[in-house]
């Protein structure tokens, strides 16, 4: 573009902008109120990851800020309230409809109920002041319930008129009260609170499998006034599946059948399973390396167990038939070793991988052509046709996955740090691996962005099943340079099949061990475009195991590794339930939580399932919004605004 193009450009946008600010006036109260913003507190980031489908575990830690609603209750009570009274009011805040109920069944006089009433609403009042007190008048408005606005922004602002603030507020509230509004109030009220207490969320990956209710978790997060979301591998392989890659398909079957949660794929997403249930029930039997895991509050009837341990096995055939021909046709993804249907020796029932000759135990290769063994039968053929053909046209799958798209990245840099949920595949020298795509080379940050290229062209191409892109997102789930695998090779065959552990064993990428070192972190900071003094890595993926006394933040605070384990079935190996992080104005606090009691526990007794903070850092000075992604945003507009002033108005 020539520099006279960019000139007549940028006129245009300025005639354009010249539109909406019309005066010289509104163009400055503009820049003021820019400017102003700048200098206001950040807002507090929360992160979280390895959410696998625990909606109830997340709910909590979302409604209750990681502990930060508590942090702010007390601030303001801790001396006119006991710790009692503090869980009483932390409830409420967190689950308002329930709590409201248990609460309004204790009063025995209407008169006691209305006095709770008046001074339950002030304090809340009270909370959302001190919450809001860093940021603007007009982002308060935008978390206020919108039946409510104009009364609370009274009461907010306008309480002491009279200097005789009782009897305002009274006033106000009994009349909210004789209306009848004042539950709605105060769950409005609740809501706002939580919002204000996190001004936005990042999901540093795998929203999907092992846990029962990802599709609510979804719906959670498309609800949520401000998230961004980083892919883990198993969100990919549900991209996968619903952008045509039949092999993807098979893995969600397999893991939901694993777990029993196929009732996701029935229920939650309305696919219709009929077609596999009726392959299953034909080709297989019982086999207890195919029983499904049991949750602790379902319990399985025989006949149930036997049926899923049928699914179960007809769909990782499906699986293992439908890696070889991509490993085939894909050279350069290094996978020959894993072509294990052909390795097998099905007379002597024996296996040869990676040099090693296995017994197999628990086999079910009722549909196996031993002259091809990956030739799916026609039967199979069929049932994952029809299942592709149904995951794509689920409604609610395509919201979610769309909205996965719309929201997620394979990674993303945020206010100076980098968050990704695997890794960035290096060798064991710390230099980033290199992988062929499509005739070229690429490593580290370039590697990342081809990958992400080609998840996004296989999406908005659903109708390709076996192009490159398509292939490349099995590729991510599981290849040995994928940034969300994190590993050399998976072994899910083995762990089916053979018994030696030894064959069990999914040796990771070196950066897991490197990244304990603060020189290779800071490279990789240096490697995305990011100031290694000020940036830090966050990132998902591999559970901390805190029970072997490993920390959560390594190399001085340049890695931090926030996956503790909300799945259930990975806690026994952490020893809690997780991690979140915040990263408010003041610095950075990573919080344990231990496991996960139920809602009711926390309504009757207001335990909180908290744990300890730790401090990451402290910032030596308070991080203002101008120091932040937002910041440099808001600096681009003013300048605009600026260059508007003197276009237009300023001689
Ligand atoms: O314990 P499961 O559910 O069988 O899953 C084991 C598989 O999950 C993986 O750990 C990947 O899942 P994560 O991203 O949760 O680690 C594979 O490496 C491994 O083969
Ligand atoms: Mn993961």
């Amino acid at each position: 573009m020539t520099q006279y193009d960019n000139q007549n450009l940028k006129e245009k946008y300025l005639n354009l902008l010249a539109e909406k600010f019309d005066e010289e006036e509104k163009v400055a109260t503009e820049i003021i109120n820019l400017q102003s913003i700048l200098d206001l507190p950040k807002g507090t980031e929360h992160f979280v990851s390895d959410l696998h489908g625990e909606y109830h575990a997340f709910q909590h830690v979302l409604r209750n800020g990681s502990g930060n609603v508590r942090a702010k209750i007390h601030d303001i009570f801790k001396d006119t309230h006991s710790e009692e009274q503090i869980s009483e009011l932390a409830a409420l805040v967190y689950y308002p409809e329930e709590k409201l109920k248990l609460i309004k069944n204790q009063f025995e006089t209407k008169a006691d109920l209305n006095d709770w009433y008046i001074e339950t609403i002030q304090q809340m009042i009270h909370l959302i002041s001190y919450a809001s007190s860093k940021y603007t008048r007009s982002k308060l408005r935008k978390a206020l319930p919108k039946q409510f606005v104009y009364i609370i922004e009274e009461l907010l602002y306008k309480s002491n008129v009279y200097n005789n603030k009782t009897t305002y507020y009274e006033t106000i509230v009994q009349k909210i009260n004789s209306l009848g509004q004042s539950d709605k109030l105060i769950t409005g009220l609740a809501y706002t609170i939580q919002q204000l207490v996190v001004d936005h969320l990042h999901v540093v990956g795998d929203i999907y499998d092992r846990g029962p209710e990802p599709d609510k978790i979804m719906e959670t997060l498309i609800n949520y006034h401000s998230v961004d979301i980083q892919w883990g591998n198993h969100d990919v392989l549900w991209i996968g599946a619903y952008a045509g890659s039949k092999v993807c398909l098979a893995n969600i079957l397999r893991i939901c059948a694993r777990y029993d949660n196929l009732d996701i794929i029935e229920d939650a997403y309305g696919i219709n399973l009929r077609p596999l249930v009726n392959l299953a029930e034909k080709y297989y039997g019982d086999n207890p390396a195919f029983y499904p895991k049991q949750h602790a509050e379902k319990k399985l009837s025989e006949d149930e167990k036997l049926q899923i341990t049928k699914i179960h096995q007809a769909i990782a055939i499906i699986q293992f038939k439908l890696e070889s021909p991509i490993i085939k046709r894909r050279p350069s993804f290094d996978m020959e070793e894993r072509l294990v249907l052909e390795k097998v020796d099905y007379d002597k029932q024996e296996i040869t991988v990676y040099g090693h000759t296995y017994p197999l135990e628990n086999t079910c290769f009722e549909t196996i052509n031993r002259a091809n063994p990956a030739e799916l039968i026609e039967e199979e053929e069929e049932v994952i046709n029809k299942l592709l053909l149904s995951v794509q046209e689920s409604e609610k799958l395509k919201r979610h996955m769309n909205f996965l798209m719309k929201k997620g990245d394979l990674y993303l840099k945020y206010n100076g740090n980098l968050l990704i949920h695997g890794c960035i595949p290096v060798d064991e020298h710390g230099n980033m691996e290199e992988m062929e795509i499509d005739g070229k080379m690429y490593n580290g940050r370039e590697l990342l962005d081809q990958f992400e290229y080609h998840i996004r062209e296989s999406f908005s191409h659903k109708n390709e099943t076996d192009d490159l892109s398509t292939d490349l997102i099995w590729y991510l789930w599981t290849g040995k340079y994928s940034s969300l695998f994190g590993k050399r090779a998976m072994t899910t065959f083995e762990r089916y099949f053979i018994k030696d552990k030894a064959s069990h064993k999914e040796e990771k990428n070196p950066y897991y061990y490197l990244r304990e070192d603060s020189e290779m972190c800071r490279k990789m900071l240096e490697e995305f475009n990011l100031d290694p003094e000020q940036g830090r890595i966050i990132n998902g993926h591999t559970p901390v195991k805190e029970i072997d006394g490993e920390n959560p933040i390594k190399a001085n605070g340049k890695m931090i590794v926030i996956d503790g384990g909300f799945s259930k079935a990975y806690q026994s190996t952490t020893g809690i339930a997780g991690y979140t992080l915040l990263y408010n104005s003041f610095g950075m606090q990573l919080v344990a939580h231990k496991h996960f009691g139920t809602k009711e526990n926390v309504l009757l007794n207001g335990a909180d399932e908290l744990s300890v903070r730790r401090v990451v850092d402290e910032e030596l000075e308070r991080k203002k919004v101008r120091d932040t992604n937002i910041g440099a945003k808001l600096q681009e507009e003013i300048n605009m605004l600026q260059e508007l002033m003197s276009y237009r108005y300023i001689d």
